[in-house]
């Protein structure tokens, strides 16, 4: 297998289902690709490795291998769209224990209002030296906003005027406290596109910027993003994945499946569900609509809510990310003994067995009446995410204009703010 498959066999939608649904569909895809529907604005994203800036990528691989090679950890500060896929992609492509492995180090802030998380991270980060990516669209959000105040004091009291060589911001072109300030303090600043929101930005700087700094090959990953674009632009509903995908979770939510769960059997790929939870609850659940994306990672929570998805109330269909190739390997050795019964598999690699896991249970969920759907990834490299990326961006597109919503914008999160803000007396 070269390439992103979709299965479908163990779904539940029949073909027929399929096709009644297929006109909704290609009007959604022709009504995101040909930007005739609302906030057709924020479609940026579509042709972004084409429209980006030549100059500001030869820059962005500038600025990483300067901090790759110029720090023992850098700090990504940054909340949803601007650390989620990011984040994802590091540990996807860097791989478990990565920071134990790999240098440099990558930590996150800005992505809660902890205190308890910012003392220790500033403890572990003590004595190495640091470099800083501040990323924030709006260049307002507080929980990036404060945690920056505070890191960036500290690198100004480590660092002194040196210090602002080794921040970097990627922010809004004109607008927001984050650009007033990168201007004010020197910082090299990259900038998000107006066109592209928070969760669809993994493909701009945002992505970009610390993927190049943890040494990820960004030319692949842009590689990877074309190529999906070129596929997945197709206007064939059979032969686009994306349709497909939209179809097979519309006609399930339809039927009463409320919540999707994303599956994965390779703990460094547990940040790609927390990207694509984003990327799908904020754009599809509106105007009380939407399915809930949730995500588990198996084995492991085979052993805890597997018994939920088997036994529980049957609202629930299941999307795995299966990488065919994991790489890395290790075999079962053989024991004279035996005491552990385990010489049956003596011999075996344990990512044959934990292939072997996943199809007991994708039989045994299907039994258990929850639709299945698959995506086979041939290898978790740059290539394979970049084009996963836009699998999930284009998929969510199509889908929520199916669904008639604005799959661009996320009115809901301002409610907690407003709250949050008057409590701590804001004028
Ligand atoms: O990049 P920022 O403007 O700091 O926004 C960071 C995040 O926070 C907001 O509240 C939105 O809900 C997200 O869509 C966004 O990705």
């Amino acid at each position: 297998m070269e390439d992103i498959v979709l299965d479908l066999n163990g779904s539940f939608v029949a073909l027929d289902e399929m096709n009644s649904i297929k006109t909704e569909i290609m009007n959604a895809q022709e009504t995101l690709l040909d930007k005739k529907g609302i906030s057709s604005e924020m479609t940026g994203w579509i042709d972004f490795m084409d429209t980006m800036d030549k100059k500001e990528y030869e820059e962005i691989k500038k600025c990483g291998k300067f901090i790759n090679e110029n720090c023992d950890a850098f700090i990504i500060l940054g909340i949803g769209g601007s650390y989620l896929g990011a984040k994802a992609a590091i540990e996807a492509v860097r791989g478990d224990f990565h920071n134990e492995l790999k240098s440099p180090q990558v930590y996150y802030a800005g992505q809660n209002l902890s205190g308890a998380y910012l003392k220790k991270l500033v403890e572990a980060i003590k004595n190495k030296e640091v470099c800083v990516i501040v990323i924030s669209k709006s260049g307002t959000t507080l929980e990036t906003a404060l945690s920056f105040r505070i890191i960036r004091n500290l690198m100004e009291e480590k660092y002194k005027d040196e210090a602002k060589n080794r921040i970097f911001a990627v922010t809004d072109k004109n607008k927001g406290a984050l650009k007033t300030m990168a201007d004010l303090n020197g910082y090299k600043t990259f900038v998000i596109p107006d066109d592209i929101g928070g969760r669809y930005s993994v493909i701009t700087p945002v992505g970009l910027l610390p993927m190049a700094a943890a040494g990820i090959n960004t030319d692949e990953f842009i590689r990877g993003l074309k190529s999906g674009r070129n596929e997945y632009t197709k206007r064939d509903f059979h032969d686009n994945i994306c349709c497909l995908y939209a179809a097979a979770r519309n006609i399930l939510s339809r039927r009463g499946k409320e919540i999707e769960i994303l599956v994965n059997y390779e703990p460094c790929c547990i940040s790609i569900a927390e990207w694509w939870k984003q990327l799908f609850g904020e754009s599809e659940g509106k105007d009380g609509k939407g399915i809930f994306p949730a995500s588990l990672n198996f084995t492991t929570d085979l052993h805890s809510m597997g018994q939920f998805v088997q036994d529980g109330r049957k609202i629930i269909f299941e999307t795995t990310i299966f990488v065919e190739n994991a790489g890395d390997d290790m075999e079962v050795p053989y024991e004279g003994d035996d005491f552990d019964k385990l010489n049956y598999i003596a011999g075996k690699k344990l990512n044959y067995i934990n292939q072997k896991a996943f199809e007991g249970t994708f039989m045994a969920h299907s039994e258990g009446d929850v639709p299945g759907i698959i995506i086979r990834i041939p290898a978790m490299n740059e290539f394979y995410l970049g084009k996963l990326f836009y699998f999930f961006m284009m998929t969510c597109g199509i889908s929520g204009y199916t669904n008639g919503i604005d799959p661009f914008t996320q009115p809901g999160v301002e409610a907690y703010k407003k709250n949050m803000f008057r409590l701590l007396g804001r004028q």
